[in-house]
C-alpha cells in the first residue's frame, strides 16, 4: 500500500530524500511504549527500536519519536526495524511534564519541580473539538479546547454532537460562533447519522485526525461511524439526559482503508482532563474563592468543621443549587480520573500484543501501556 495514503506528503518525502538509497525506508510511528515502537512501512507493521546513535544524540525527550511521526528506519528482520531519524514535524501536541522535584498540579498546570516538554502526538491535520448538545454543553470548555488546539498549530473544527436532542441548533451555533471566530462549526448526530457527511473533507486519504472532548460527548461513536464498525466501545447512555459513562480504553493510531488515521493516546486524554479541570475552576470561581477560607486545604465542604462554603450557603451568600451543580461536576471529573488510573494499572498487568485486520481497519493494540512517567 502506498504511504501517500497515510499522509506521507511531498514535504515529508523531501525531508526523507537524504536517506533514500542508503538502505533506509520511511515509516510512520503507530504505537510507542517506553522506548519500544511499532512502525508502519510500505510493506506493513514492524516493531522498531531506536538506534544507539539516535539515543546518543537526543538529549531531550521531545526529540524522541511519538505516535504520528514519520521516521527513517532500517529493516533488520522480517518484523523488526531500527529507527535512525525523526523527520521534521508539521505540528505536535505536547504537555509540560515534571521530571523531578516537588511537583503539583494546579489549575491544570504543573507547578514546581523541573519541567520538560513531552510531545504526545505529531503530524495532525485536523483536531475535532466535540461537544454534546446536552447537559455537557459548556462554552468555557469549548474555549479551552480551542486554545489547546490552536497553541499546537493544528486546524480546529468544532462538532456539536447529539443534535438529535435539540429542536433548534441555531441558538447553540450562535453561542459557539461568538467564541470561535473563523472556525468551522458543524451540528451532527453520530448515533442518528445526521449531517455526518460534513466530516468527509477532513477524513479523506492521507488525513490524520484527532478528537478532543469530555467523556460522553460521543467521540467513540463518531469514530465508529467513520470506521463503520465498533472499533471503540461506546458507553450506553446511563441517564435520560443523554450523559454517557467513560468507556474508551486502548491507545492506538487507527488506519482506515480510505487512508484516514485517527490518533488516540492516553496522554491526549489527560490533556482533555486538565482542560476540563480548568473550566471547573473558572466557572465556579466564587466557590474556589470561598474554599480558601475553609480550615482544611482539602475540605470537601461536606461534614468538615469551619467550612466557609457551607457557611456561605447557610447565610444565603451562596446558592445551594449552584453548589450541588459544582459537586456533581467535580464528582464526574474524579470518576474520570480514577477510571484513567485504573486503566493504567490494568494495562501494566496485562501484556497485549494483537493486530487484527478486519473490514479494512487495522486494529492494532500493539502492546500494553503504563503511565509513562
Ligand atoms: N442522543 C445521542 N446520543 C449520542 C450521540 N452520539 C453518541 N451518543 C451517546 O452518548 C454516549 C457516550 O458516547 P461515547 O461515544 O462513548 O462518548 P465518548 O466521548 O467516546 O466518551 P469517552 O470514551 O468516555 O471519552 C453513548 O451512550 C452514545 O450512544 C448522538 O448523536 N445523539
Ligand atoms: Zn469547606
Amino acid at each position: 500500500m502506498s504511504l501517500e495514503k497515510f499522509g506521507f506528503d511531498d514535504c515529508f518525502r523531501e525531508s526523507f530524500r537524504p536517506y533514500q538509497n542508503k538502505g533506509y525506508v520511511p515509516a510512520r510511528i503507530v504505537a510507542q511504549h517506553k522506548g519500544r515502537y511499532m512502525v508502519h512501512t510500505e510493506t506493513g507493521i514492524l516493531s522498531g527500536k531506536l538506534s544507539g546513535k539516535f539515543i546518543y544524540h537526543s538529549d531531550v525527550r521531545k526529540d524522541y519519536p511519538v505516535v504520528g511521526d514519520w521516521v527513517a528506519v532500517k529493516i533488520i528482520e522480517e518484523s523488526e526495524s531500527v529507527i535512525y531519524v525523526v523527520l521534521p514535524r508539521k505540528n505536535s501536541f505536547s504537555r509540560k511534564m515534571a521530571i523531578s522535584g516537588g511537583r503539583k498540579i494546579r489549575n491544570g498546570v504543573i507547578v514546581g519541580g523541573n519541567i520538560e516538554e513531552q510531545v504526545l502526538s505529531a503530524n495532525i491535520d485536523t483536531a475535532f473539538i466535540v461537544t454534546g448538545l446536552d447537559d455537557n454543553f459548556s462554552i468555557g470548555r469549548i474555549e479551552r479546547y480551542i486554545t489547546l488546539v490552536k497553541s499546537s498549530g493544528v486546524h480546529p473544527v468544532i462538532l456539536l454532537n447529539k443534535c438529535d436532542l435539540v429542536p433548534d441548533v441555531s441558538e447553540y451555533m450562535e453561542k459557539v460562533r461568538a467564541v470561535a471566530e473563523g472556525i468551522e462549526i458543524h451540528p451532527i448526530s453520530a448515533s442518528a447519522g445526521i449531517h455526518m457527511d460534513v466530516l468527509d473533507p477532513y477524513t479523506g486519504s492521507g488525513q490524520t485526525i484527532v478528537f478532543f472532548g469530555s467523556s460522553g460527548v460521543g467521540k467513540s461513536t463518531i469514530v465508529n461511524y467513520l470506521f463503520e464498525e465498533d472499533v471503540q466501545k461506546t458507553g450506553a447512555t446511563s441517564e435520560a439526559n443523554g450523559k454517557g459513562r467513560h468507556t474508551t480504553t486502548g491507545s492506538q493510531l487507527l488506519f482506515h482503508e480510505s487512508g484516514c488515521a485517527v490518533i488516540d493516546t492516553p496522554g491526549m486524554r489527560e490533556l482533555q482532563l486538565w482542560a476540563d479541570e480548568e473550566v471547573l475552576m473558572e466557572s465556579f470561581h466564587d466557590i474556589h474563592v470561598l474554599a480558601e477560607g475553609c480550615r482544611y486545604r482539602d475540605c470537601r465542604h461536606e461534614e468538615e468543621d469551619h467550612c466557609s462554603v457551607r457557611e456561605a450557603i447557610a447565610e444565603g451568600k451562596l446558592d445551594a443549587e449552584r453548589f450541588q451543580h459544582f459537586k456533581s461536576q467535580q464528582k464526574e471529573l474524579e470518576a474520570l480520573k480514577s477510571s484513567r488510573e485504573s486503566y493504567y494499572k490494568d494495562r501494566s498487568s496485562q501484556k497485549k500484543k494483537k493486530s487484527v485486520r478486519r473490514n479494512g481497519v487495522d486494529r492494532s493494540f500493539y502492546f500494553s501501556r503504563e503511565k509513562e512517567e
